[in-house]
This record gives C-alpha cells, sequence and structure tokens, in this order.
C-alpha cells in the first residue's frame, strides 16, 4: 500500500516537483495535487507527469489529501498554513520544504485547526535551477533531510513525514528549530552569500578596461555555481534569517581578516598552516 494516498504539493518548483516525481515514481502515492498561482506552470506539471491534477485555489486543493507538502518562498509559508486551514480534513499533515525554520513552525503550530498535524522540514538538496522543469526524482538521493519536531509535534506524523523522506532517499535527522537556522545558516546561507559577493566583486573589479569574469577557470566557476541560484528565493532567506546569517557572516569576516593578515605579514608557515587545516576538513567531508 501507499504511503500516502492524495498528496497536495503548494508550489509545484524544483523542490515541490521533485518530492512528487520520486514519489510517484515509487508508488508511494496514488494521486497527487499541484497548487499555485500560475496556471502555465500548473498545466506544465501535469504534461510532465510530476502531478495529476491542480487547482489554483489552495482550500480547494487540499480538501481530502492526507498530506500536504509546502513548497513556497519562505515567507509565504506561514501565510499560506494559514490560508489553508479551512479545507485541511481529520488527520491530515502538513509539512514544508522551507530553507528556515524559526519564523514557520512556531506560527504554523498556532494555525493548525484540531486534529491536523504540522511537522517542520527542510531537505538539504537543490540546485541553482528553479520551476518544476528542473525537478528530478533522484534529486533527494543519498542528501540529507532535516526535521524540525517541537513539544507540540505529533510523533505519528514526525514518523509518516521522515518515512516520505527515507522514501525519497534521504537520511532524516531531527534537530531543533534554532540549532537548524544556525546549522544552515553556515553550510547554506553563508555559502551563498559568500558566492554573490565574489562575482559581484569580481564581476565590477574595474581596473582593466574589461570584464575580467570571462577569463575564469574551474575554480572560480565551482565556487560560484550557486550564484546563479534564484535572488528572491535569497532576498527571501537572508530576511528570514536574519540574526543567524549574520552572526555567520561576521564569523566568516573573523577568519577572512585573520588570512588577510598572514598575506599581510609574508607569514608563509602561517598561510600553510591556515590552508592545511581547511584541506583536512574539506577532505574528511562525507
Ligand atoms: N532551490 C533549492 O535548492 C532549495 C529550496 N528550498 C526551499 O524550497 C522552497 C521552494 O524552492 P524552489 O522549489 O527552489 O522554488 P521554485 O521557484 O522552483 O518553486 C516555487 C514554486 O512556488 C510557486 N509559488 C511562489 N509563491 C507562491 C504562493 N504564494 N502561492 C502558491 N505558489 C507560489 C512558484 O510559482 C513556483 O512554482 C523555498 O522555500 C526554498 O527556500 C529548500 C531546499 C533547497
Ligand atoms: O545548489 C546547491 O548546492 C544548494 O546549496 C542548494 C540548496 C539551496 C537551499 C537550501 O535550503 C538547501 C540547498
Amino acid at each position: 500500500m501507499p504511503l500516502i494516498r492524495r498528496l497536495a504539493i503548494i508550489g509545484v518548483g524544483l523542490i515541490g516537483g521533485s518530492l512528487a516525481r520520486v514519489l510517484r515514481e515509487k508508488g508511494e502515492v496514488d494521486e497527487v495535487v499541484g497548487i499555485g498561482r500560475g496556471e502555465a506552470n500548473l498545466k506544465k506539471a501535469v504534461e510532465l507527469g510530476v502531478i495529476d491534477s491542480y487547482s489554483l485555489d489552495p482550500v480547494a486543493g487540499v480538501v481530502g489529501a492526507d498530506m500536504v507538502f509546502i513548497a513556497t518562498p519562505v515567507c509565504s509559508i506561514a501565510g499560506m498554513v494559514d490560508k489553508i486551514a479551512p479545507g485541511l480534513g481529520q488527520g491530515c499533515i502538513v509539512t514544508d520544504g522551507g530553507s528556515v525554520k524559526g519564523e514557520i513552525v512556531a506560527p504554523c503550530e498556532g494555525i493548525m485547526p484540531d486534529g491536523t498535524f504540522f511537522v517542520g522540514g527542510h531537505p538539504i538538496a537543490g540546485t541553482e535551477n528553479s520551476g518544476v522543469e528542473a525537478s528530478f526524482s533522484t534529486l533527494y538521493q543519498g542528501k540529507r533531510c532535516i526535521l524540525t519536531p517541537t513539544d507540540r509535534t505529533d510523533r505519528e506524523a514526525l514518523a509518516k513525514v521522515a518515512r516520505m523522506w527515507e522514501l525519497a532517499g534521504s537520511e532524516v535527522v531531527e534537530m531543533d528549530v534554532e540549532k537548524h537556522d544556525h546549522v544552515v545558516a553556515a553550510i547554506s546561507h553563508l555559502p551563498h552569500m559568500v558566492a554573490y559577493s565574489l562575482v559581484n566583486a569580481v564581476g565590477s573589479y574595474d581596473r582593466f578596461a574589461e570584464s575580467i569574469l570571462k577569463y575564469s577557470a574551474g575554480g572560480f566557476r565551482d565556487f560560484t555555481r550557486i550564484a546563479s541560484s534564484d535572488p528572491a528565493m535569497w532576498r527571501d532567506i537572508a530576511l528570514m534569517n536574519r540574526g543567524a546569517v549574520l552572526e555567520m557572516m561576521d564569523y566568516f569576516q573573523e577568519h577572512l581578516g585573520r588570512l588577510r593578515k598572514l598575506v599581510d605579514a609574508g607569514d608563509g608557515d602561517g598561510l600553510h598552516d591556515f590552508f592545511l587545516s581547511s584541506k583536512k576538513s574539506r577532505d574528511a567531508i562525507l
């Protein structure tokens, strides 16, 4: 028997579309309803076989769903839960894939009607591309998915959401909201801030009468791939995880400052130690 009878995906883009694809491919869902604002995108999702049907009305779209996955921009998730609340049936589980949890989980828990359940989630998997056409069924394979249960989280609902992500190929990790937002600020949000800044800095460097970006080789390109990510998505993440992002940017600046001092001092041993300790950590990432 499939894990999910009727799955409603709100926001059928990279993240929502990829989850729908893998669960359908594995036969773990009977029916997928897409919910969104753009009819052309939802029609495309039907054509691509990502969803069976769609609704432009979120309340109508979630009626009869046993699982609702919200994969819209982080700023819209709590408002969306508020909107769909009247359509949720008894026993329905609502979960999300938003990159920030602090400003999402508590408000959502407060909104859920009696007999329905909210579980905060975040697949640590993605690409720099957006939209349903960029979605693919193996996106979550071998990746981690963080769930952020609280004292109010229903244990059965948590177990079902965890099972869903395991079936999608991910290793599920539980973490509290505060830790989640700091961990992702470090391993995901900071790298995006640095990549965007690096491309802006090098791209606007005007000492020579031409843009020097065209001379970039593998290192620059590997390092800055994520600067091609959706600017609106990253604006929302920076706004919603402001405190932790600022903390990590300051922390990073200290490290860059230490490196600057070593270069300035011509301290070869210090530079070697700095690079060696970084290389050891990078080589050990699993
Ligand atoms: N892109 C990535 O690599 C990752 C993104 N996330 C999170 O997943 C969520 C979705 O991101 P993506 O799938 O990359 O974005 P996307 O742009 O590919 O898809 C988002 C979809 O939501 C729709 N949408 C936007 N606002 C809406 C609203 N108010 N009501 C209904 N539909 C709306 C858009 O039309 C689009 O179809 C975001 O919260 C993001 O932070 C999480 C992990 C990785
Ligand atoms: O493209 C990449 O490598 C990413 O880092 C994708 C990503 C973006 C946002 C998230 O919340 C999680 C993963």
